[in-house]
């Protein structure tokens, strides 16, 4: 099985699917990522957040080393956090999850967050870390500056945004000398996200939906809070119509709104269904059905980042 791919504005090309890694137990992310690179995943989203590019990069490491894949072939996408956000905290920050991931460059670098955020200590890396940082105010169009030298000094191969709205990512192309090439943000049939696509790709950024099935495994989930039902009676059966599951139709769906979807799955035979999607196409009366299930509902709602000038959801 393999993903289309898209072109970005620097003419490389990024799988039209990748493997989400958040929230992976330890011991699940190596075998997920192994599994995956095996049956034919090129794209891989980590986070210096996640406290896993370690074990991620192991198996990115023996999948090359057993020559199931080179790493040309590879797409590997990182962040950097919140707390390494002024200029000369950011090329530190990137060595440091090149290191974490055993690789000499990241296909793409993210900036996470337009929010700035210190903190006295880092012990572990997990949520008490957002919890007990402080906003502080680092213009994440400085932050940019030091993205730039990322991509200088031959660290990233292209550079990015994540969660950015689209005021932040106008400032950001009016002052950046390498245009951003990715804009991560929250897409599902909960939040399509139709103006903010539309503004990225008429300004040549492409678009990945994270949390593309409603992260129904989030630490602050509630009974029927965001979370995209997979057992919605026109999904189910729409899929039938396909012989596919509801999950493979959503990801479908987000493919074909022209968005590159990185669904998390630990689980071998749901990392295997969720890449296979591309031998069939919804109608556009499908897609209108999917799209009718909007109703703007965040599974990232990220209220810990609210108190920031930067927080990015007050806005389209
Ligand atoms: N830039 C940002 O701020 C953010 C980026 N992300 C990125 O996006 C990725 C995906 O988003 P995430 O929030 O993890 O949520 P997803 O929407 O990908 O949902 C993942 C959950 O769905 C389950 N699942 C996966 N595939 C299927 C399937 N085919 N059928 C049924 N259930 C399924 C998984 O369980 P199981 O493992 O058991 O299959 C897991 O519990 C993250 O892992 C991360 O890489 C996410 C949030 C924010
Ligand atoms: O990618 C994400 C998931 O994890 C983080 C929390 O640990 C979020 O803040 C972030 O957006």
């Amino acid at each position: 099985m393999a993903a289309a791919s898209i072109e970005l504005n620097n003419k490389l090309t990024c799988p039209q699917l990748g493997l989400g890694t958040w929230q992976s137990a330890p011991g699940d992310i190596y075998n997920a990522v192994k599994h995956a690179i095996s049956i034919g995943y090129r794209h891989i989203d980590c986070a210096w957040i996640y406290g896993n590019e370690k074990e991620v990069g192991r198996a990115i490491k023996e999948k090359i080393e057993d020559k199931t894949v080179t790493r040309e072939e590879l797409f590997i996408v990182t962040k950097l956090w919140n707390l390494f956000h002024s200029r000369n905290q950011v090329v530190p920050a990137c060595k440091e999850s090149l290191s974490n991931l055993g690789l000499d460059y990241i296909d793409l670098y993210l900036v996470h967050w337009p929010v700035a955020q210190t903190i006295s200590e880092i012990k572990t890396i997990d949520l008490s870390l957002i919890k007990d940082a402080n906003f502080v105010d680092v213009d994440y169009v400085e932050t940019w500056e030091g993205m730039e030298d990322c991509v200088r000094l031959g660290l990233a191969k292209s550079i990015g945004l994540s969660n950015f709205n689209t005021k932040q990512v106008r400032r950001v192309l009016d002052h950046a000398k390498i245009k951003p090439v990715m804009n991560q943000i929250e897409v599902s049939p909960n939040l399509t996200q139709k103006k903010l696509i539309k503004f990225c790709k008429d300004n040549d950024i492409a678009v990945t939906a994270y949390s593309p099935l409603g992260s129904p495994a989030r630490p602050w989930a509630k009974p029927g809070d965001g979370v995209v039902s997979l057992d919605n009676p026109q999904i189910v059966s729409i899929g039938e119509k396909y012989g596919k599951t509801s999950a493979q139709v959503i990801l479908r769906f987000l493919v074909q709104i022209g968005t590159i979807p990185i669904p998390k799955s630990s689980n071998k035979e749901r990392v295997e269904k969720n890449i296979d999607i591309f031998d069939f196409e919804l109608t556009p009366e499908e897609v209108k059905v999917l799209e009718s299930f909007n109703c703007d509902g965040r599974a990232v709602p990220a209220d810990d980042f609210k108190a920031s000038k930067y927080f990015p959801f007050n806005e389209d």
